[in-house]
């Protein structure tokens, strides 16, 4: 499948936040959004998504407008995992995994022993199936995360958009969640994220979009765009970007000369 955004416009009513965002994300690809905070990110992911309607531009699934596609219809073939929120309702973990069956159950009827075994099999793929019985609202947010991703993955979707799917992970959990996305992405998904961390682009990414102030700056492989030039263009700070042998790819350490730091 292949998602297309051709001079995308995209925000909130009375809000513009962005504008001319032309980018595509095809079966087997991954895409990283780097840009500093408040630049579009979740507006432009919520925006692919459908969730809130576009302001301009066009968003094209497989070739085919996406208003031409019913919102269930939509709705299956992309998956979404937002940033970790709080939780408010005490569901089992394995009932908020069997959410992202809704989709495909339909509104009055309840799930099968087949959307039952999905759930299952997407809290197996992460290895997290000891938290299934346990309550959303009583698991840490990295595991809140984690069962996030299981939800995406018990849809079965052709693409899954991940907001900072990262970011309240622990070193490990981070890097195993790298790994699943390139894991994902070989087993024939389409993956976008979003990252504060510019080395993920290196560690995961085929193709990096880099936003800033609600547009595409530059777009291209990690080795194209994630460089030190436009790592400052884009956060203003000086960073190192070098290759490190023993990890096999480059990394990115902001210069921390730069910090004024008070006695
Ligand atoms: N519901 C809303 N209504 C109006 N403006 C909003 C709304 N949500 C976000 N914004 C504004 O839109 C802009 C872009 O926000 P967005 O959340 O897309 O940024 P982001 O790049 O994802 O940021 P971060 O990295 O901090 O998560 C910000 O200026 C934000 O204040």
């Amino acid at each position: 499948m292949t998602l297309e955004a051709i001079d995308l416009a995209f925000g909130y009513p009375r809000a513009p936040v962005g504008r001319d965002v032309s980018l595509s994300i095809s079966t087997g690809e991954v895409l990283c959004l780097l840009g500093p905070n408040g630049c579009g990110k979740t507006t432009l992911f919520k925006t692919l998504l459908g969730l809130i309607p576009s302001q301009g531009g066009m968003l094209r699934l497989d070739g085919r407008d996406v208003a031409s596609f019913s919102r269930p219809e939509f709705a299956r073939r992309l998956g979404y995992v937002p940033q970790a929120n709080s939780a408010y309702f005490p569901f089992s973990v394995l009932e908020v995994v069997l959410m992202g069956r809704a989709s495909r159950i339909g509104a009055f009827s309840t799930p099968s022993a087949s959307d039952r075994e999905a759930a299952k099999a997407a809290l197996e793929a992460l290895s997290i199936s000891h938290l299934g019985p346990r309550l959303y609202t009583a698991i840490s947010g990295g595991e809140r995360q984690m069962v996030l991703i299981a939800r995406a993955l018990a849809q079965e979707p052709d693409m899954i958009v991940m907001d900072e799917p990262t970011a309240s992970l622990d070193f490990g959990n981070q890097a195993r969640v790298l790994e699943r996305i390139r894991a994902l992405a070989a087993s024939g998904l389409a993956i976008v994220l979003s990252t504060h961390d510019p080395g993920h682009a290196y560690a995961c990414a085929d193709r990096v979009a880099l936003m800033k102030k609600g547009r595409l700056v530059a777009l291209g492989t990690p080795a194209e765009v994630v460089t030190p030039a436009r790592l400052k263009e884009l956060y203003g700070i000086d960073v190192a970007v070098a290759f490190v042998e023993a990890a096999g790819r480059h990394v990115c350490a902001p210069s921390l000369t730069q910090v004024d730091v008070q006695p």
